[in-house]
Formats: C-alpha cells, sequence, structure tokens
C-alpha cells in the first residue's frame, strides 16, 4: 500500500520508534513532516500530485504542509489513538511521529499511555533560537524522563546556512537542555522547506560535518517494548456487540494470554480472559502483548469501566489514597494546597486534593526550595489525597502507568509523574491508630476474622448467621452479622441479581466485613454468592482471615422450606434470574467447612459452626499455648 501505511499496531509496536515533534508553532514543524514523509519515500506519488494540486488551487508555491492537513483529514481511527499520529519508514525501521499542536496538547500527548515516545526531535527557528516554548517543551521531556533528544535547528536557508549562527543557537539550546538533564544527541542543521539536511548531507552547509536528520534518528534506539513487565492494560472503552462486551484498551506493559484470570485495579474483580479480539480482526489471536490495542472479552462477562487497570493478580498495582507527585505547573493561576483537581492516569480519572507542596524546583538554577505555591512553568513536588483508591505505578518502575496530567475543568492544568504513595491505603492508620492487631486480640480473646456463609437461598445462612452471632456474644466475642438481605436495602441498594451485579455486591460485603476483622471483630457474612469467583473475589478482598463455609441444602429442601415463598414466585416466573431455579449455584469445592443443614438438626449445626468458629479465632497460637483459656 503506498501513502501512508496503516500499521497494525502490534507491528507499529514491535518496529517502530516513537517520536514526539516538539517546538515552537512557527518553526516549520508541517513542513519537516511532509518532507521527512516525501524524502525517506513513504509519500506515494500520487500524494504529491495530491499537494501540487491543492498548493496551486490556492494560488500558492508548492506547499509542504498542506500534506498534514490532507492526512489529518484520514488519519488512522483506531481505537485507541488520539493523538496526531504519522508514520514513516526508513530502510533501518519504521517511525511513529507524534505531533502536537501546542503546549498543553503536548503535555497531555506525552504522558498519555498512547504517545509514550522513545524520543524526542526539538525544532527551533535559527533566527529565533530557543524561546519560551521551547524551553518548557524541553523542561516536560526532562520531567518525563526522555533523555533521547535529537535538535534541528530549521530555516537555515533564511540565515544565509550561517555556520556561526548555527553555532551560537546549538550554544544556547544545549546549555538549556543540559541544565534539565539532557544531553542531545546531535543538532542538524536544516533547512526543511528546501530538503537540505533530511535525509542526505547538505553541499549548501559544508562547515556541518554531523549527520543527517534521518541519519541520526537512525541513531536512536527504541526502548524495548516492556512486554516482560508486569501488565498493566488501562481500560479504554467497553463496546457491546451483540449480547458480547468487549473490554478495548493498549497493553502498557506485560503480555496478556487467553486463559489467564485478570484482575482489575482499583476494584479488585477478577474474570478470565475468554477471547482477544483484535483490531483490525485477526484470526484465533492467543496472545497479546505490550503496545498492542486489543479487545477482550471475559469469563464472566464482568461489568468493568474506563479507567479501570487489567492487571493479574500475582503483580497487581499499589493503590493508595494519598501519593506524592512530581509536577509541571502550566496554568496561569498558582497551584496551593487545598486545590481541588482531576488526576487523569491512562484512562483513569480521580478527584483529588492537593494537601501540601514538599518543595519547589527553581527552573534556572534546578535548586528546591520549599514554597506555598507552585507557578505557572514550575517543577514541583507535591502531595495529593484521593477520594477514593487510586492504582498508580512509581514512574522509575512503570512509566505507562506512572504518569499522568491534572485537570482543571476542561484544562490540563500540569503534568505529573508519581514518585510514590505518601501512606499505604491497605494500612491506613500507622501514625492515626495507636491500637493494632495484636492489641485488639490480646483485649478481645480472640483475632478478628471474616465467617463466610455461602448456599442458596432458604439453605440456613441467615439463620446460623443470626445463632453463631448470640453463641459468640455470650462468649463475650466482638461480633456482627452481615446478611445479604439487609445490605441490599442500603450499601447494595443500586444493585440487581446479575451475575456482575451480585460480584459487586459481594465485594462491598468483602470490603466492609473486612474493616470489621480489622476492628477486631467477627463478621459472620451470610450472602448466597452464587458463583466461585463471587467467593473467591472476597477472599481475595478480606486475605487471611477469611474461612468460606457451605451452608448446604438441597434445591428441593429449599423450595420446600421456602421461608419467604420465594422459589414459589421464582417458579411462575415473577422473579428473574433466581439462584437455583434460573440463577446458578456452584457449590464449593474446597470449602473450609461445609454443613448439610438438610440431614443436620439445626442445633448441631450451630454447635459445629461455633466450634469451628472458635478454633479459627481463639487467641493467638501463644496463648492458647500457655493454657490460657481462649473463651474469656
Ligand atoms: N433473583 C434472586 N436470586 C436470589 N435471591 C434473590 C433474588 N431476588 C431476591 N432475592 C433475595 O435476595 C437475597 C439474596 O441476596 P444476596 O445478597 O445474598 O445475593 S448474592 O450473594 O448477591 O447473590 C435472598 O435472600 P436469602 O433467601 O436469605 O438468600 C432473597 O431474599
Ligand atoms: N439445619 C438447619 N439449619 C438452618 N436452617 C434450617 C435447618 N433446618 C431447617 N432450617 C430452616 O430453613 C430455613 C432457612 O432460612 P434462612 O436461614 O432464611 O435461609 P437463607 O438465609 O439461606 O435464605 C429456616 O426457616 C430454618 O428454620
Amino acid at each position: 500500500m503506498e501513502g501512508i501505511v496503516a500499521l497494525h499496531p502490534a507491528l507499529a509496536a514491535a518496529r517502530t520508534l516513537r517520536v514526539v515533534i516538539a517546538g515552537h508553532v512557527d518553526h516549520g514543524k508541517s513542513t519537516l513532516i511532509g518532507r521527512l514523509l516525501h524524502d525517506t519515500g513513504t509519500l506515494g506519488p500520487e500524494r504529491v500530485t495530491a499537494v501540487e494540486a491543492m498548493s496551486k488551487k490556492r494560488g500558492m508555491p508548492f506547499e509542504w504542509s498542506f500534506l498534514i492537513d490532507a492526512l489529518q483529514s484520514e488519519r488512522d481511527q483506531g481505537i485507541t489513538i488520539d493523538t496526531a499520529e504519522v508514520q514513516f519508514r526508513t530502510p533501518r525501521r519504521r517511525y511513529v511521529l507524534i505531533d502536537a499542536p501546542g503546549h498543553a496538547e503536548f503535555l497531555k500527548n506525552m504522558v498519555s499511555g498512547a504517545a509514550g515516545a522513545d524520543a524526542a526531535l526539538l525544532l527551533v527557528d535559527a533566527r529565533e533560537g530557543t524561546l519560551e516554548q521551547s524551553r518548557r517543551h524541553a523542561l516536560i521531556l526532562g520531567l518525563l524522563g526522555i533523555t533521547q533528544v535529537v535538535v534541528a535547528i530549521n530555516k537555515m536557508d533564511l540565515v544565509e546556512y550561517d555556520q556561526a549562527r548555527y553555532q551560537a543557537v546549538t550554544d544556547e539550546i544545549s546549555a538549556y537542555l543540559n541544565s534539565v538533564g539532557i544531553t542531545p544527541w546531535v543538532v542538524v542543521p536544516l533547512a526543511a522547506r528546501h530538503g537540505e539536511n533530511i535525509v542526505t548531507r547538505s553541499a549548501l552547509m559544508p562547515w556541518y560535518e554531523g549527520p543527517s536528520l534521518v541519519e541520526a534518528l537512525d541513531g536512536l534506539e527504541a526502548a524495548p517494548a516492556p512486554t516482560d513487565r508486569p501488565l498493566r492494560l488501562p481500560v479504554q472503552d467497553v463496546y457491546k456487540f451483540d449480547d458480547r462486551r468487549i473490554v478495548a484498551g493498549r497493553i502498557e506493559s506485560g503480555t496478556l494470554k487467553v486463559g489467564q484470570t485478570l484482575r482489575f485495579a482499583p476494584s479488585g474483580k477478577v474474570a478470565r480472559i475468554a477471547t482477544i479480539e483484535n483490531w483490525p480482526a485477526a484470526a484465533d489471536q492467543t496472545i497479546a502483548k505490550a503496545g498492542e490495542a486489543v479487545g477482550l472479552t471475559l469469563d464472566p462477562p464482568i461489568f468493568v469501566e474506563r479507567g479501570q487497570i487489567a492487571t493479574l493478580a500475582e503483580a497487581a498495582p499499589p493503590t493508595a489514597t494519598r501519593i506524592k507527585l512530581r509536577l509541571f505547573w502550566l496554568a496561569r493561576e498558582p497551584l496551593r494546597p487545598g486545590a481541588r483537581l482531576t488526576l487523569r492516569l491512562a484512562t483513569a480519572e480521580h478527584t483529588v486534593t492537593v494537601e501540601r507542596i514538599d518543595h519547589v524546583v527553581e527552573v534556572h538554577t534546578l535548586e528546591t526550595r520549599t514554597a506555598e505555591l507552585v507557578r505557572r512553568n514550575e517543577t514541583a513536588e507535591i502531595e495529593v489525597v484521593g477520594r477514593t483508591a487510586i492504582a498508580f505505578d512509581r514512574h522509575a518502575d512503570l512509566p505507562g502507568t506512572g504518569r499522568g496530567v491534572l485537570i482543571d475543568g476542561y484544562d490540563v492544568v500540569g503534568g505529573v509523574t508519581i514518585l510514590d504513595a505518601t501512606v499505604d491505603s491497605r494500612l491506613l492508620f500507622p501514625t492515626e491508630r495507636r491500637v493494632d492487631a495484636q492489641a485488639r486480640r490480646l483485649a478481645n480473646g480472640h483475632s478478628g476474622g471474616v465467617v463466610w456463609l455461602t448456599g442458596l437461598s432458604g439453605s440456613g445462612k441467615s439463620t446460623l448467621a443470626t445463632a453463631l452471632e448470640l453463641r459468640l456474644f455470650a462468649r463475650g466475642w466482638q461480633t456482627t452479622v452481615l446478611d445479604g438481605d439487609s445490605l441490599r436495602t442500603g450499601l447494595g441498594r443500586d444493585l440487581g441479581f446479575s451475575t456482575e451485579d451480585r460480584a459487586e455486591n459481594v465485594r462491598r460485603a468483602a470490603e466492609v466485613a473486612r474493616l470489621f476483622a480489622e476492628a477486631g471483630l467477627i463478621a459472620i457474612v451470610a450472602l448466597i454468592s452464587p458463583e466461585r469467583w463471587h467467593r473467591a473475589l472476597a477472599g481475595d478482598v478480606v486475605g487471611d482471615g477469611f474461612r468460606e463455609i457451605f451452608v448446604k441444602a438441597d434445591l428441593a429442601i429449599c423450595e420446600q422450606r421456602d421461608p419467604k415463598g420465594l422459589y414459589a414466585k421464582a417458579r411462575r416466573g415473577e422473579i428473574q434470574s433466581f439462584t437455583g431455579v434460573s440463577a446458578p449455584y456452584e457449590a464449593p469445592e474446597t470449602p473450609d467447612l461445609a454443613i448439610d443443614t438438610g440431614t443436620m438438626p439445626i442445633d448441631a449445626a450451630i454447635d459445629l459452626l461455633e466450634s469451628f468458629t472458635i478454633t479459627s479465632f481463639a487467641g493467638s497460637a501463644k496463648r492458647v499455648a500457655e493454657g490460657v483459656d481462649p473463651s474469656i
């Protein structure tokens, strides 16, 4: 195919160098891009004819920058591409040029996963030198750790190809780049309009001994696609096709395979990858890697939203509500503690409040100083607190998911890289809380934990749960019951009985149960939690103190008991998706305890559950070994 080659994202990821073009708007970016495409032979002759025709129509000499307009309108609209990207080839490899018209767009594109660049091409005008905008771009490159930078000094024709001018601008821009930690790879003098020093070295600048622009780019190294790093697939969108739900996004890092169990962060939902639906369609794909845009179908088809990050359980990203950021502030108004902003990380958006400004970095001297506010174009380290858990990576570990932008209303007001969590939200209280699990255990005579009762409606979960609560209470234990029926009138009142809604119901109950367990109580949960993955999710949320109790009774028995008349209603079709009748119940394969209420009398069932609970949570092993009565 001639002209602009629409590469499959997988190919592009494996072979291309992603180069972001930075520079002042008037410094000739469009012309340079047009030239690069033409002079490298990427452009078919019909394109040149089209540009010629367009130039003629507008009564102008041949104008390379029209090419960009022409390309813009037919740009690849792939599901994950939201930056202006053009591609070209040299004999060595393929390139994606990422263009961003303005300053905020540049920053936004630089930090969004789609634009993750290996290198930058910084364009300056030979007549004007390093303008404010070039400096800001350079600062942002420094902030993002993009150190492979080629500088092109354009419009050398307008300074008579003067070596002294080239040298002066080179010295100026190099000094600035050095101050933000970047050593330019090479500084190429160009006349993009005339193609001087684009592919071959120019005869008009014999004093210049370095490589042409394309030679310089070919000398750069592509950062290896982070396929061997932890999986991070930020969910960009969820599409519904027929009855299928396709979760789409671009893999930032890692590899995924059909059959693997994904965990979504920060929600904690889990589901297996059923199929990979690639775009454009590739038959029977079973594996996908960093850089690829993929669509996945899940089993079960759980409800996930844009902003969640698909990961593997063993290498999930940390979550926290307080994080420390390195910031580049763009807005005219200074940033002050207390500001409420939106933090966009990959595809997620979080409402955050700026808690403190640790220090500001002086742009000119790069020294740090304490400050009450961060002014426009200053770099700073700040701490923000989110309203809910934020899944993130440290920029130093995984740049793709470790950077973002701050947004105020619709405006991008800052670019950030994540330094670390300030406080791990899972261990929220190291300073404020003076009572730890050990102290609670000693005071209560038992540790906190979760007794999770699963079973059909009418199997006896509520009966056993309330009876156990009473027995434990009589022993002086701290305990409470969380019953599905009651929770659904408050905490889960927005939820129905689809498999996803049940999972969400389970997740919420598990989160609450975990809080109770951390506070030292035995939380007795009575929830149908019908599918295995629902209970696995609960176990994941709760962690160590989780015990799964199968309250077993045949469907026929439950139906005969029918304490609430629900089975009769379900049989008459008055209730949809009723567990055991028109929705599945998967019995636990290896529960911690199974109680057959169909054969065991109620009192015996309660005795069994009580002794199991006491054995599980009484005192610490040490206290028991010392002969202390665990029931005190
Ligand atoms: N369609 C359908 N399927 C199952 N159950 C239904 C349904 N509609 C209403 N109910 C009533 O809701 C109670 C189950 O809620 P849970 O929160 O335990 O269910 S789940 O864990 O989310 O599956 C359940 O209570 P229990 O009988 O105590 O189990 C019912 O009273
Ligand atoms: N061994 C038993 N254990 C628990 N409940 C039993 C047992 N035998 C009979 N039942 C009866 O079964 C019914 C179970 O209802 P419930 O506890 O509300 O179930 P669930 O909460 O699982 O829907 C109650 O009426 C209870 O008296």
